[in-house]
């Protein structure tokens, strides 16, 4: 296959991969509409730009791992249909990281907004 071609497939084929986590994966979906909301406010808000690169990296970084999660899930039940501890493992640590990606993603979130949305509640209402 020539390198162009090689790439072109490479990249279709992480495509299909994100498709196909968004159409199993209901936690992947709310994260990516939560993604859509949050860039909508940062743009609302107008937050500076170095802001909105935290928030970008942020949203890249939950919903990364919750692509991984998906990745480690179908590859521990393809391994094993059985009850085993080391797959119990890697499920749950793989859920852990897309928990502490997602609570640290909540607290930055609130410590990015609290400032401008606080202005916005004292324009609207006095
Ligand atoms: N083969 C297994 N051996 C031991 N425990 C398992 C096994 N498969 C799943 N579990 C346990 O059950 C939990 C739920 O697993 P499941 O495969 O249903 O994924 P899930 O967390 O429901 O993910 P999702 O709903 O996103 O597919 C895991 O986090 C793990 O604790």
């Amino acid at each position: 296959m020539k390198p162009k071609a090689r790439w072109t497939a490479s990249f279709r084929y992480a495509l299909e991969g994100i498709a196909a986590s968004l159409k199993t994966q209901r936690n992947l979906r709310f994260h990516c509409f939560a993604a859509v909301v949050v860039i909508a406010a940062s743009f609302y808000f107008a937050l500076p730009p170095r802001d909105i690169a935290v928030l970008l990296l942020t949203i890249a970084l939950v919903i990364s791992l919750e692509l991984v999660n998906t990745a480690i899930e179908a590859a521990v039940d393809l391994i094993t249909p059985e009850r085993h501890p080391l797959a119990k493992l890697a499920k749950d640590a793989a859920a852990g990281a897309v928990l502490a990606a997602a609570v640290f993603a909540v607290v930055i979130g609130v410590l990015i907004f609290y400032r401008p949305v606080i202005a916005w509640f004292h324009a609207l209402f006095g």
